[in-house]
């Protein structure tokens, strides 16, 4: 049997049977066999057929699903291309597969492009009879994975891998009525599970068009197409169950692969949801989607080890050879596309029980207890899971080694709080700037091998035998670097979804972890208690500003170590107090010492210099806020900020009668927009808009960005007139118009898109919605609002914004908001909640209102 027999059989038992669902609407099976078989006959004119391999690059979607069987029925395999791939991937990959044909909606310059027509020629002739001398062992299908040499490996699958799944086991499960989103990204064998497995037997695939499963989503897929089935990676249910555990409500049949299980968000799953199915899946995409699988009890969550993997699937046997599990049967891949030696080195045959058996040999270490389950161990080479992706460390590695100014590189996992890894890191020495490595590597790379942090370093940490000490590389990552720059994530939400729901402040949560926030915020705690008999105050902060009051920074270097005597002389310090300023500094990570007594700066203090591009030193001189603080028991005895105006009313009024406040304000919120949330302006789609009204917009540093991403739109730049004069002084912001006025009086009209980033935070809610009727006011019809903002969590997880609430509260007498506090203002001005997205890499979320 061929996959797309499957299919056919399936279409004339259940014609008129739900076979796909996506934005357009259900697509029968009568009506899937027939789309596909008139794209395999046009397919099959532009010359593919049984040999070739056809890459396919269609968006999720029926249309994909459809392409993907018809590449199947001119008797050829397809190999499944992420539209979100790289130009060069994909080129890259093209070369390996030596495709007659590249199918896409998008062309690729220089590759044999071609495009389905969106309906396929009416009355095309079907490709019957059947193209001959296709059987079960021919390939199907190609996907890539990382190969720890650099090359990506292509796995070669035949028909009969896939199919061996279905017919017996918890698989057989799939069929009439179960309803499957397919949600694994579509370059991975689970995307092939979840298709043909539903398909070949008779149930619904819904296609979403969006890659990221929050709640919300996931109960509307359920509410409108009755999903009860799913597929889904250990981290995507982790974060499910920590958000909303509540939300698998009506789904009874779940399998969760892709990683190792962290027990604690599978016990809770368990307790929420006591009439579910759920099955732990293990298994390498050598031998087809899954080897093992085991249906979890909740004392499996209790166990050493961790939930068991259970034990083989149909058609599939394990075996344990000097630990490592290795698996055989027909789910087996023919080998690594054109790579006869990793192939002949992976896939070996080993003798079992007197008969040689062929093998692939995972590199995972396993146990079998007495009753014959399996207990996942650990990986015994440098290939590790990252949330839910396959990464060869060495790919990263060896990629990185190929750019210019990268001399020696090492590529680590990072745990993130549950245990399971959740971040790429890579360390490198040489002159390189860490910036432009990640850029580089993101034009070369999917985004799951892209490393989250990049980091420069004097000398990669050697072990005693004189290998990299990747634990040691490890350790040193671990230590966040503030501001990194890292991929945009969006949550979407549909504008009917409740108030108050937490996607996108969990989202940040999420992301604070993935900053090391938390880990950071811990230490600071504890040397604070430490201290706190004597000091009485957080000397960290005062040692920072005193740094950089003095300049010390300023006259020191990264590449060459100044005795403390020479910076002392350029600074006017004294050279022992100074020596003992450097040598706590030095340990948190903002100078290095040598064993002479000398200093040099680290990448993290030269972040003190007033000329560093992500400099924080007008931020850590901010002696607003410490007075303000000095006085703020009266804050909290009678709810009055405690800021030192002098009768001009607010924060902001204070500053139109001194300038030097102004001035250092201005540059405070330059370094933290430019270190918080210049993201934002590549992560918002400004096709749409024509004219961007900056409201509070201070010195135009955000809007300049985004009128850089977004050149066909202009700029309006409005704020105080003291801020404007300021900012006419300095030549204004290219592109843009300065207006200055009053956000509670009025805001210019004629935009169509209006900003408030960091604005409604400085006030109360009825100041609050006082801006927002300015804007509504104003707003051209059709227009939208973004607030940039941070979003306090709901459910009490630790976050920034909770200590930045108080901030504002003593500060401004302004306040930090919740999900539901901002649509409860946005509602009283006239606005709804469009959608919200977390701007990854940071504690701020942009709120789209309409
Ligand atoms: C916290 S800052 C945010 C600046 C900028 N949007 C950002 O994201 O970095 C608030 C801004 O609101 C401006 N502002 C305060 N009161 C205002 C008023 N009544 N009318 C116009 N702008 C005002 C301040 O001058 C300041 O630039």
């Amino acid at each position: 049997m061929l996959i797309h027999q499957a299919l056919d059989e399936r279409a004339a038992q259940y014609g008129d049977h739900i076979a796909l669902i996506d934005e357009e609407g259900p697509v029968t099976y009568s009506r899937l066999v027939a789309e596909a078989d008139a794209h395999a006959a046009a397919l099959a004119r532009a010359g593919v057929g049984p040999g070739c391999l056809v890459p396919v690059r269609i968006a999720r979607s029926a249309r994909m699903a459809t392409l993907l069987l018809a590449v199947l029925k001119t008797g050829a395999a397809y190999c499944p291309i992420d539209v979100k791939w790289p130009d060069e991937r994909v080129r890259e990959l093209l070369r390996l597969l030596r495709a007659p044909v590249f199918v896409t909606d998008t062309p690729l310059a220089g590759a044999p492009c071609w495009t389905p027509p969106a309906v396929p020629e009416p009355g095309a002739p079907a490709l019957r009879p059947e193209p001959a001398g296709i059987g079960p062992d021919d390939p199907a299908c190609v996907f890539f994975t990382s190969g720890s040499t650099g090359t990506p490996k292509g796995v070669v699958t035949p028909h009969r891998a896939v199919l061996r799944l279905f017919d017996r086991g918890p698989l057989a499960a799939f069929g009439p009525g179960r309803v499957l989103p397919q949600l694994s990204p579509v370059g991975w064998d689970a995307c092939g599970l979840e298709l043909w497995g539903m398909l070949g037997r008779g149930g619904t695939v819904v296609l979403p068009d969006e890659d990221h499963l929050l709640p919300d989503t996931l109960r509307e897929l359920i509410a409108r197409h009755g999903v009860n089935t799913l597929v889904l990676v250990a981290s995507v249910v982790n974060l499910l169950v920590r958000l909303d555990p509540d939300c698998f409500r009506g789904v009874d049949l779940m399998f969760i692969g892709g990683e190792r299980l962290a027990p604690e968000p599978v016990r809770e799953l368990l307790l929420h949801h006591p009439g579910t199915t759920v099955h732990n899946c293990y298994g390498p995409v050598e031998s087809f989607a899954f080897a093992t699988m085991h249906r979890i009890r909740p004392e499996d969550c209790d166990l050493p080890h961790g939930v068991p993997i259970g034990r083989p699937v149909p058609g599939t046997e394990v075996h344990l050879v000097d630990g490592e599990l290795c698996v055989a049967g027909a789910g087996l891949a023919q080998g690594y596309l054109h790579d006869p030696e990793r192939t002949a080195e992976r896939f070996v045959t080993v003798d079992v029980e007197g008969v040689p058996t062929r093998v692939y040999r995972t590199g995972d270490r396993a146990v079998r207890d007495a009753e014959g389950v399996l207990h996942f161990l650990g990986r015994a080479d440098r290939q590790v899971k990252i949330r839910g992706y396959r990464v060869e460390l060495g790919e990263v590695e060896s990629r990185a080694a190929d750019l210019a100014g990268v001399r020696d590189c090492a590529a680590v996992a990072l745990p993130g709080r549950g245990g399971a890894y959740e971040r790429l890191a890579l360390a490198f020495t040489g002159d390189a700037d860490p910036d432009r490595v990640r850029a580089e590597l993101r034009e070369r790379l999917p985004g799951h091998l892209v490393p989250d942090v990049v980091r420069r370093i004097d000398a990669l940490p050697h072990n005693a035998n004189g290998k990299v000490d990747h634990r040691a590389v490890a350790e040193l990552m671990r230590v966040p670097t503030p501001g990194k720059r890292m991929t945009m994530t969006t949550y979407t939400e549909t504008p009917s979804a409740p108030a108050g729901s937490t996607g996108a402040a969990g989202g940040t949560a999420d992301l604070a972890e993935v900053t090391g926030a938390a880990e950071i915020t811990d230490r600071i705690v504890e040397d604070y208690l430490t201290l706190v008999d004597d000091s009485m105050v957080a000397i960290l902060p005062h040692a920072l500003r005193i740094a950089v009051e003095l300049g010390v920074a300023d006259v020191m270097d990264r590449a060459a170590v100044q005795p403390v005597a020479t910076t002392a002389g350029l600074i006017d310090a004294d050279p022992d107090a100074l020596g003992r300023l450097l040598s706590a500094l030095a340990p948190a990570g903002f100078f290095a010492g040598d064993p002479d007594g000398g200093f040099r700066l680290t990448a993290l203090g030269a972040r003190l210099r007033r000329d560093d591009p992500r400099s924080l030193s007008a931020s850590l001189v901010n002696a607003e806020s410490q007075l303000a603080w000095l006085r703020a028991a009266d804050t909290f005895r009678t709810g009055a900020a405690s800021f030192d105006g002098d009768g001009d009313g607010d924060f902001f009024g204070a500053k139109n009668s001194r300038r030097g406040e102004n001035v250092a304000f201005l540059r405070r919120m330059r370094e933290r927009t430019g270190r918080l949330y210049r993201q934002a302006a590549e992560a918002v789609d400004w096709s749409d808009s024509r004219v961007i009204l900056d409201i509070g917009g201070a010195d135009g540093f955000l809007l300049g960005e985004i009128l850089s991403v977004a050149p066909h739109a202009s700029g309006v730049l409005f704020d105080r007139p003291t801020v404007i004069d300021e900012v006419n002084l300095r030549g204004g912001v290219p592109g843009c118009r300065a207006v200055p006025g009053d956000f509670f009086a009025a805001v210019p009209t004629g935009a169509d898109t209006h900003l408030l980033c960091s604005v409604l935070h400085d006030w109360t809610d009825e100041q609050a919605v006082d801006i927002l009727r300015s804007s509504r006011r104003a707003l051209a019809a059709g227009g939208r609002l973004l607030v940039i903002e941070m979003l306090v969590p709901e459910d009490g997880t630790p976050h920034v914004s909770r200590w930045s609430d108080l901030g504002m509260m003593v500060l401004t007498g302004g306040r930090e908001r919740d999900r539901a506090g901002f649509a409860r203002i946005l509602e009283a001005a006239g606005y709804r909640t469009h959608r919200v997205s977390a701007v990854a890499g940071s504690p701020f979320s942009v709120i789209e209102a309409r």
